[in-house]
């Protein structure tokens, strides 16, 4: 039996975006690629209380919903044959919501019912705010899922150093995995990884993510074309395509591959090697990559206007993600004229995409509790600085939410 650990203070969870610079879908099919976190986090804010209620509020995805906790059912390992069945186990007079918010609401009742197993009740208020779009290739889903599980086994009392050590980043890790399994059936793993980790890291299905020392500080826009799509969907149209043609999609899987294992190297090559040759190379892959996954179905009209607009200043863009449409990634060159990328993220907006220059490779899943007289919005600012430094000499790039907005009272459900 699990131990309720009763701390009655609010606390906040968090936890960041992936960008996949190489490698998405191929992922699934147990290839290599590469992700790094980006500098816009998923956040919980919890508030424990002491009775059988719980409310779950996503104002992102416009979901308020009140459980009597006595009435979610109770998981055991191997009571289901995977995490998406949670569905048949709902009582009836179990209200979940149709649209976006019902994976949302199904991971939180598989992972509480998973987690809070025998321990009686645990109420409390969660309200989950982002930064990320949801739903366009930058990992909202992941991320939720981790700040999720971090707060249920922190409020279970199951976290040795508040999701610092090891052994509590593999246990919300592999509990994010679960949640992330309710919503996609199949996912890879990677994203879940690298909102747990954070970092810049090379991974494969099985062997787990493996922190990759790039000696390359990457400038990298991020766009969001803000056409939408399902990873679900997409996941399943190349499954569907691999069925029909395995031979072939296998060789492109396999290029994805190798793009990948280049790319890696490339990142750890020596510094004094780090001349226009190894940034025409990456330049080479960017491309390549994304020619590929268009091969595979998942390309969009708006990411080849991303793609063109890049070229037009020299510069790399792939798609980044799911694909459908959601964000595409350009490499901005170090030898980029200065305002060069501001000039591209100007054309992108002319286009109605969102631009962000984008820190890769900031820290992972983050707990915190309020501290003493420190100002709240002072210290959520200082959570979102848990990222890199920006570059000094970063063009203001700011299409997509960011603070002053994201303050703490974003994360405060309306009564
Ligand atoms: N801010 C959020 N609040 C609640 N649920 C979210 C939030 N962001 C993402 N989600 C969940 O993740 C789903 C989108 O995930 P997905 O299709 O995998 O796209 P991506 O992970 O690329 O953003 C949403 O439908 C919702 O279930
Ligand atoms: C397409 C895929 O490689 C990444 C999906 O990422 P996103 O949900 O679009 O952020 C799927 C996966 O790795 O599980
Ligand atoms: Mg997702």
């Amino acid at each position: 039996m699990v131990a309720i650990h009763r701390d009655t203070r609010p606390f906040v969870v968090s936890a960041p975006g992936k960008v996949i610079m190489f490698g998405e879908h191929a992922v699934v099919y147990g290839k290599s690629a590469i992700a790094g976190s980006v500098d816009m986090r998923a956040y919980a804010l919890v508030t424990p209380s002491s009775g059988h209620s719980v409310r779950l509020v996503l104002p992102d995805i416009d979901v308020d919903v009140e459980f009597d906790v006595r009435q979610l059912p109770r998981l055991r390992p191997g009571d289901l044959a995977h995490p998406g069945d949670v569905e048949t186990l709902l009582a009836e007079g179990i209200d979940v919501p149709e649209g976006p918010g019902r994976t949302a609401v199904l991971a939180f009742v598989y992972l509480y019912g998973s987690l809070v197993a025998e321990a009686g009740a645990l109420g409390f208020t969660m309200c989950v705010r982002s930064l990320l779009p949801v739903g366009a290739g930058l990992g909202s889903s992941a991320s939720f899922n981790v700040v999720l599980s971090a707060a249920l086994l922190q409020m279970t009392g199951q976290l040795q150093g508040e999701g610092a050590t090891e052994e509590d980043r593999r246990l919300i890790n592999s509990w994010a995995f679960q949640g992330e399994q309710v919503a996609h059936g199949t996912p890879s793993g990677i994203d879940n990884s690298v909102a747990t980790y954070g970092g810049f890291l090379e991974y494969t299905k099985g062997h787990g993510p493996a922190p990759l020392h790039s000696t390359h500080a990457l400038r990298v826009i991020i766009t969001n074309t803000n056409v939408p799509r399902s990873t679900k969907a997409l996941v399943a149209g190349v499954r569907a395509l691999r069925d029909a043609h395995p031979a072939v999609v296998d060789s492109i899987l396999d290029a994805i591959h190798n793009i990948s294992v280049t790319a890696a190297t490339l990142f750890q090559a020596p510094e004094e090697a780090a001349g226009g040759e190894l940034e025409r190379q990456l330049h080479d892959v960017i491309r390549m990559n994304h020619g590929l996954l268009s091969a595979l179905g998942v390309g969009h009209p708006s990411l080849e206007r991303v793609r063109d607009i890049a070229a037009g200043h020299q510069m790399a863009s792939k798609l980044t993600g799911a694909g459908g449409g959601g964000c595409a990634l350009t490499l901005v060159p170090r030898d980029a004229p200065k305002g060069a990328a501001a000039r591209v993220a100007a054309e992108m907006a002319d286009e109605g995409f969102c631009c962000h220059q984008a820190v890769v490779g900031g820290a992972g899943v983050a707990i915190a509790y309020s501290v003493g007289a420190e100002p709240v919005d002072k210290w959520v600012r200082s959570m979102l600085g848990h990222s890199a430094e920006r570059a000094p000499d970063s063009d203001a790039i700011s299409g997509f939410a960011t603070l002053p907005e994201a303050t703490i009272a974003m994360l405060a459900p309306s009564h």
